[in-house]
């Protein structure tokens, strides 16, 4: 045992390797998607929201819990303290509890299709599996290539918020692919700004994040452009008649947009310092998709 994990304790470990907040990155796709539905069409099935949403959970925990698996695998978190692998010492425990929540997520979607008659919400769900699976897992690997940003934009933006739309309507709506843009940008800048602190393992690991990639500080920079890009993306939708004049209401997360831009400009370089910079992001993604939805539920 070393020096840092006798000075953390345990509970704290586990809190940080399951990530409580991280799972309202798997609510927000189907949360948003069905708040589209029920805008255009005034109906909600709240059978299906709510399986939907158990599942979109589930298949969330086995990405994370593969994510640790497999990581072991390549030495890349060998000083990640609060990696399930490293926490329970027992990998092949972890590959199949993380296998459990993906089958009993996948369950879920095929209630929906039954419940629907319909397959096709399990094949877009089986494709946001498998880029979840070349992000980390082997031979693919798409994250160590800086990949990953690509593969969340496209996982919980359109292909996430398209089944989550097609499962209350049955069918699919070019408003819905709109929103999913904001959905997808705030979803991978979560994953764009975990990669700042971890850039001495990561490339110790051969993994070239976009930050390895970047830098810090261009980092940075990226980042304000991107998290200011969806604001006005929002107000430009509005103008056009795409948004109700409500999902304005997103605008309430700004602080924390703003909160997020400032601390990792400040600290960019600096690990220990930069390394909640991925909870603030959290922040900003859970209010601004929380009340985009809510705008389209008022709507
Ligand atoms: C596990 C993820 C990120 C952690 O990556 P990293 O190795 O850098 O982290 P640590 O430093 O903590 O080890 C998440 C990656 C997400 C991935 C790109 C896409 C996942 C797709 C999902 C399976 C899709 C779920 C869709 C939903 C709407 C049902
Ligand atoms: O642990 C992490 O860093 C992340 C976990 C996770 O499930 C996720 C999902 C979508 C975007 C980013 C992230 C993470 O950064």
């Amino acid at each position: 045992m070393t020096q840092n994990q006798i000075s953390i304790p345990k509970n704290k470990l586990w809190l940080a390797a399951i990530k409580p907040p991280m799972y309202s990155v798997a609510i927000m796709p189907i949360w948003v998607g069905s708040a589209v539905a029920f805008a255009e069409t005034k109906i909600l099935n709240p059978t299906i929201f709510s399986i939907f949403i158990a599942a979109a959970i589930l298949i969330l925990a086995w990405e994370n819990i593969s994510n640790d698996v497999f990581d072991a695998e390549t030495g890349i978190d060998k000083n990640k303290h609060h990696s399930l692998v490293n926490l329970t010492g027992n990998k092949q425990l972890m590959f199949w509890v993380g296998n459990l929540c993906l089958g009993s997520g996948l369950l879920g979607i095929i209630a929906i299709a039954l419940l629907q008659q319909d397959p096709t919400v399990i094949g877009i769900i089986l494709l946001c599996c498998g880029l979840g699976y070349m992000y980390q897992g082997p031979p693919f690997r798409l994250g160590y290539q800086g990949l990953g940003e690509i593969i969340c934009f496209f996982a919980f933006g359109p292909l996430g918020m398209s089944a989550a739309y097609y499962s209350q309507t049955q069918t699919w709506s070019i408003n819905n692919l709109a929103v999913s843009v904001i959905v997808g940008i705030v979803t991978s800048l979560v994953l764009f700004c975990s990669h700042f602190h971890q850039v001495k393992d990561d490339i110790a690991a051969g993994k070239r994040s976009p930050i390895v990639r970047l830098g810090t500080k261009t980092g940075a920079k990226v980042l304000v452009w991107f998290t200011a890009s969806i604001y006005p993306f929002n107000l430009l939708c509005v103008g056009l008649g795409i948004f109700p004049v409500w999902t304005l209401l997103s605008w309430v997360s700004l602080p924390f947009a703003f909160k997020l831009c400032r601390h990792v400009l400040e600290n960019h370089n600096q690990p220990d310092k930069v390394s909640n910079c991925k909870f603030i992001a959290v922040a900003v993604h859970f209010w601004s998709c929380l009340l985009l939805g809510v705008g389209f539920m008022l709507g």
